[in-house]
């Protein structure tokens, strides 16, 4: 994963006397800030500075690898994307003015482009009417506010289709413009309310209150239900849409099978999944646990996690009420896990799985993925 910060701006708005992302915020600059969270989902990071502050940036910003930017933005994040190694397939864009955006936006984000579009960028409903305007301002236009979105950065690419974007020669105020004029699939998701752009001097006193604000508590979202009931599809998508990691017992279970350390009674999944979840959600990364969860001592065990880290849960049960689609997915899906052998259709009825009182219970027969995974974003709202 490359990343690209761009910081060669002149900050002309923000009228501070020196480039805008050496401004302090709380006693670090804003490129510091910005390249605090982009660290952590970084192979390869790169930060464009001015072309006259490259010095200062690289003794602030030890172990980055800066490089001088252009006349314009577009110009700033072609000199960045030439820096990341080739290696990298999928590159972030950055505005270091968004000095606060959270990692987990750059995990939602991630988590699209790995869904397969050319380009994915982070949005927020608008809340003013907007009117599109001509030179004499004459309003034009009054686009269906419902229809727009205010974009946000991180945005992220297919390397190669950021590449081409960019050989075209044009100039836009966001790279995810040129692959739109490139013919490239734009995919918007949610985007994070911290993730303002620093512009004036008001913005920096809204920074200031944003990194006073403790910020809301991991969510847990517990999934379970019998095996082919869509629990895995519905976990696959909440990750794509709202940046959760994906913890998933048939994964371990596969590894410790293959590894031959797979106990009798298959508890070393659950208790090494509860593990991994602890320190995700320790790590401020919301999870949506994914397993049979069939019995009392699985759930106490999630519970625990929760209580442990603080994290708000959300127990979800996957239900396949129509007993032929079932049976269906049962016995024709294939699994993208290498290796896992999964149950035939009668061992999925003769499983042990004790009744549960889920906060949810969702019906993968009756309803859209996309629609349950908005039943449960509302519910942790
Ligand atoms: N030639 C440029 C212009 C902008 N940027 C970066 O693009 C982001 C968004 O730009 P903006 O917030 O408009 O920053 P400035 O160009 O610095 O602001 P101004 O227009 O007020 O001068 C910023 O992180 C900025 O540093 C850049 O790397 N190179
Ligand atoms: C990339 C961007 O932050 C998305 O909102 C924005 O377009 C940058 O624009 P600017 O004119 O460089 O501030």
């Amino acid at each position: 994963m490359g990343v690209v910060v761009v910081a060669a701006g002149l900050g002309t708005r923000l009228g501070a006397g020196m480039p805008k992302a050496l401004v302090a915020l709380r006693g670090r600059t804003l490129v510091e800030h910005a390249v605090t969270a982009a660290r952590d989902v970084a192979d390869h990071l790169v930060v464009v500075a001015p072309a006259t502050h490259v010095t200062r940036f690289e003794e602030l910003l030890p172990a980055v690898t800066v490089v001088a930017g252009g006349a314009e933005r577009t110009d700033s994040v072609a000199a960045g994307l030439a820096a990341v190694p080739a290696a990298a397939q999928v590159v972030l864009v950055h505005d270091a003015a968004r000095a606060l955006a959270p990692v987990a936006l750059f995990r939602r984000v991630i988590a699209a482009v790995a869904g397969g579009a050319d380009a994915v960028v982070p949005g927020l409903p608008v809340t003013d009417t907007i009117k599109a305007v001509d030179s004499d301002r004459v309003v034009t236009a009054t686009p269906d506010r419902a229809t727009l979105r205010a974009i946000q950065t991180p945005q992220g690419f297919r390397r190669a289709a950021l590449e081409a974007a960019h050989s075209g020669g044009h100039l836009a105020t966001d790279d995810a413009a040129l692959v739109e004029r490139a013919g490239g699939r734009v995919v918007v998701v949610d985007g994070d309310p911290s993730a303002i752009k620093i512009t004036v001097q008001a913005d920096l006193t809204t920074a200031e209150r944003l990194l006073d604000t403790p910020q809301p508590s991991p969510s847990l979202v517990v999934l379970g239900g019998l095996p082919g009931s869509g629990k895995t599809t519905v976990a696959q998508a909440l990750c794509a849409a709202r940046g959760f990691a994906h913890v998933r017992v048939d994964t371990l279970h596969q590894a410790l099978a293959d590894a031959g350390t797979l106990d009798a009674a298959e508890i070393a999944p659950y208790a090494g999944c509860m593990a991994i979840a602890r320190d995700l959600l320790a790590g401020g990364c919301s999870v949506v646990a994914d397993s049979v969860n069939p019995v009392v001592e699985s759930r106490d065990g999630w519970r625990q996690v929760a209580t442990a880290t603080g994290a708000r849960l959300l127990e979800v049960e996957v239900v396949c009420s129509d007993r032929d689609v079932h049976r269906r997915r049962a016995t024709t899906r294939v699994t993208d896990v290498p290796g896992l052998t999964k149950p035939t259709w009668d061992q999925i009825q003769a499983r042990h799985y004790q009744p549960w009182r889920a906060d949810l219970v969702l019906d993968t027969s009756t309803a859209e993925v996309a629609d349950l995974v908005d039943v449960i974003r509302r519910e942790l709202q």
